[in-house]
């Protein structure tokens, strides 16, 4: 009988099945995924009584589709399968998976059938999966256009049809899925870029992790524990010191506000003191709105605190290259954001210089930028992500953050992970100096480099997400609205941290 498929925990919005116990004897991995791809059709059509379709591609994809008909047929469900290939030319599984389908009085229509008058319980994505090779056109293109247009649950198997699985990328079109299963481990594509525009809901089903095909995107299953005692209750014998000095440097004229907002994220998310080093001779010798940030020339900044940020609003002229130079030769673990970037990118002898510090350096580059470093197109590090920002890993010899939709993180020694926290919300003037000042103050505070590179750019997505939440946005969410919100998540955290 086949029984909803339920939760085990929900992290990020993902929900991961462990699998029930299998027999001993597993049953093929393609029955094992028809299978759970049918327990999780279930779910979502608990009170749906219609029909349900199933649009089979070519390959194995289409195989997972024709073994899940075939176990909602045996349950005595309605469903109908459109496949418009031909059945002799299916892989070996997949003939094996249609075969069983007929046999057991399924039958294939050629077309995809206009919907009952009760409409579809649900529309099935068993077109391509992981084998997706070239953009999609003609016939297929046709159907995944009209069952995107369906007033009723869209649901892929493994991977929304027409959606690269590295990349994220669209080829051609793509399903747009309100839920996707996707079988043994996540894959990149589904996390970053368009990836979590297709796939909806997004649910792992392990099959016993049979064929890892995929490394697991690590990274995704963000939680405080990942931090270890970063979240430990400050000691009471504890003073300012203990938290660091934050140093922000930025602000050629008319362009005070970068830093500004980068040193209040900074003070909020912890360090001791924030220093903010501006190079407009004629900026504030106050913040009147946080009077705690000590403003200070540019220079002067530079001998200041544990871990300087560079290059918000740093503007790119001889004061603003000199500076650089003078970070990139300081033992200071750096951060590189914004024009500190663009200068970097012509800039070959501070690449040169960069290569050969102790100390670590994280970039913090969106798109243009990245295209910049690689002397590429935007479109070209769009298109992959991931292979982009383990380019800049490699080339820079330093840790980087590719920011977007689903930010990559890459190590140098090509480790690398997808954050999976944030929404469109962030899309607006002034986010990124928001994390650089969250990366300043974890490093401030001694985090582990790649803790505060990870809780720094998890913290700014999920403070989106608190405030979207609060119904804060997506429109109109401000940049400095951000660091509130990490504060109160820090604490929530360090209440959870297991305090014997
Ligand atoms: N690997 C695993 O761990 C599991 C795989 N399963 C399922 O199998 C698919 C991958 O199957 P595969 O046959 O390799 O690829 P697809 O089914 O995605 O499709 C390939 C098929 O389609 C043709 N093709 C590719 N691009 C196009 C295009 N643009 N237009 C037309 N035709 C195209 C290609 O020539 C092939 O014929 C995986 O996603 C899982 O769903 C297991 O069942 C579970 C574990
Ligand atoms: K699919």
């Amino acid at each position: 009988m086949l029984q909803p498929s339920q939760p085990i925990y929900t992290v990020a919005g993902i929900r991961t099945i462990e699998t029930a116990a299998m027999p001993s004897a597993k049953p093929p991995l393609m029955e094992r995924a028809g299978r759970a791809s049918a327990e999780e059709a279930v779910r979502l059509m608990i009170d749906r009584p219609g029909a349900l379709l199933i649009a089979c591609g070519p390959g194995n994809n289409g195989g997972d589709g024709f073994v899940m008909a075939r176990h909602f047929l045996q349950a005595g469900r309605k469903v109908v399968v459109a496949f418009s290939g031909d059945t002799a030319k299916l892989p070996g599984d997949a003939k094996k998976s249609w075969e069983a389908w007929r046999d057991a009085g399924g039958e294939t229509l050629s077309d995809l059938p206009s919907a009952p008058p009760e409409g579809w319980a649900l529309v099935v994505d068993a077109l391509f999966g992981i084998g997706l090779q070239r953009p999609i056109n003609g016939r297929y293109a046709d159907w995944i256009r009209a069952l995107n247009a369906l007033p009723c649950p869209r649901m892929s198997i493994d991977v929304p049809s027409g959606l690269c699985a590295d990349t994220g990328r669209v080829l051609g079109v793509a399903f747009k899925a309100t839920h996707t299963v996707t079988f043994i481990a996540l894959k990149p594509g589904l996390l970053t870029l368009d990836g979590p525009d297709h796939c909806g809901e997004l649910v792992v089903k392990r099959l016993d992790l049979d064929a890892n095909s995929y490394l697991p995107a690590p990274g995704w299953e963000v939680r405080p524990a990942l931090f270890g005692d970063q979240f430990a209750p400050r000691r009471l014998n504890s003073h300012k010191g203990l938290f660091g000095d934050a140093v922000i440097i930025g602000g050629a004229p008319g362009m005070c506000g970068a830093p500004l907002l980068s040193g209040r994220a900074a003070l909020r998310a912890g360090a001791g003191r924030v220093f903010v080093g501006l190079l407009d001779p004629r900026a504030p010798v106050v913040d009147l709105i946080q009077p705690e940030l000590m403003l200070r020339p540019a220079e002067d900044a530079l001998s200041e605190g544990q871990a300087i940020a560079i290059g918000p609003g740093l503007g790119r002229d001889e004061a603003a290259s000199a500076l650089l130079h003078r970070a990139v030769a300081s033992k200071h673990t750096l951060v590189l954001d914004a024009d500190a970037l663009n200068l970097l990118a012509t800039d070959d002898t501070l690449a040169g210089a960069l290569t050969r510090r102790h100390a670590p350096v994280v970039l913090t580059p969106h798109p243009a930028e990245a295209a910049r470093l690689l002397k590429a197109l935007p479109d070209e590090i769009q298109a992959n992500r991931l292979d982009a920002a383990l380019k800049l890993a490699q080339r820079f010899d330093a840790h980087v953050i590719l920011k977007g939709n689903g930010s990559l993180i890459a190590h140098p020694d090509g480790r690398w992970l997808i954050n999976r926290s944030g929404n469109p919300g962030m899309s607006a003037a002034g986010m990124g100096d928001v994390l650089t000042g969250l990366l300043a103050a974890l490093l401030a505070q001694r985090w582990p480099i790649e803790a505060a590179i990870l809780g720094a750019v998890h913290l700014h997505g999920a403070a989106a997400d608190l405030l979207l939440a609060k119904g804060i946005g997506p429109i109109g969410m401000g940049a400095s609205e951000l660091p509130d919100a990490v504060r109160m998540l820090m604490n929530q955290w360090v209440a959870q941290h297991q305090h014997y």
